[in-house]
């Protein structure tokens, strides 16, 4: 599970992590074209669950990341937990190798924004209205989108950590001024995040076809690829950004 970017201090560089951050990619687009297969489904959302205090989702999220969390998903540092109360400690043994993170990222988790985007902005400008029936499918693969987000937004670490120790210079000022905006100017990349935008888009035109044998002539995507281009300008990006601010105002305690 855990990327080459994060097995060893030496190989992080900023174009390993940003190659790791392309191929997350691939993963949120065909994320979300799974959830597409089911219209909103608000039943899994709304009611009560069984005898549990939460929704179905709500339930579904927790069982996962207890089993996840035994099995050692959250002792990567990108893996952060939508239900950390009460997660069971890994059975895993721990990894021997040497922490290439501040020790900060752990205590960095903004999947509360993550949630709240997602549920309230971004599902209902991918999945169509309606009702099927299938909730626990649903469920699962809200977590999978949430999680696949996540994983990229917190990614942020390791690009704070790369872009710190390229240029020590220009962020211990503005870390020890503990200046936000100045840290948010430096970390900022603008060609790099419009080419991320077009090409989110391009990929979900691409992934989101129907392959058929006989062109049919129907350009319909499974997922809008503009959702996609706004998923990344309006939320991710920004929100691997923030990581990145959060980080670096940590990075010398
Ligand atoms: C991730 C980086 O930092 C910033 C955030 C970006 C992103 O989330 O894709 C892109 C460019 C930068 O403004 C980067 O420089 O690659």
């Amino acid at each position: 599970m855990a990327a080459a970017a994060n097995s060893n201090s030496d190989n992080l560089t900023l174009d390993k992590v940003r190659e790791a951050l392309i191929r997350q990619e691939d993963t949120i687009i065909f994320r979300l074209i799974q959830r597409a297969n089911f219209p909103v489904n608000s039943p899994t959302y709304d009611e009560k669950f069984a005898s549990f205090s939460g929704s179905l989702l709500q339930f579904v999220v927790k069982e996962t990341e207890a089993l996840q969390s035994k099995v050692g998903r959250y002792e990567n540092p990108e893996e952060q937990p939508f239900s950390p109360e009460n997660l069971p400690p890994s059975l895993v043994p721990p990894q021997a190798n040497p922490p290439v993170l501040h020790p900060a990222a752990a205590s960095i988790n903004i999947n509360e924004k993550i949630w709240d985007f997602y549920f309230n902005r971004l599902l209902p400008l991918f999945a169509v209205p309606g009702d099927d029936g299938n909730y626990a499918s649903t469920a699962s693969s809200d977590l999978d989108c949430l999680q696949a987000i996540s994983r990229r937004i917190h990614y942020g670490y390791y690009v704070a950590e790369v872009k710190f120790k390229d240029a020590p210079q220009d962020y211990e000022p503005a870390i020890r001024a503990q200046d936000r905006e100045g840290l948010m100017k430096l970390l900022t990349f603008e060609a790099v995040e419009e080419m991320v935008k077009k090409r989110v888009e391009k990929k979900a035109a691409v992934f989101g076809q129907d392959v058929c044998l006989v062109d049919n002539g129907n350009g319909k995507c499974k997922v809008d690829p503009s959702v996609v281009s706004r998923l990344y300008g309006e939320w991710i990006m920004p929100l691997t950004k923030l990581v990145q601010v959060e980080y670096l105002l940590r990075r010398l305690d």
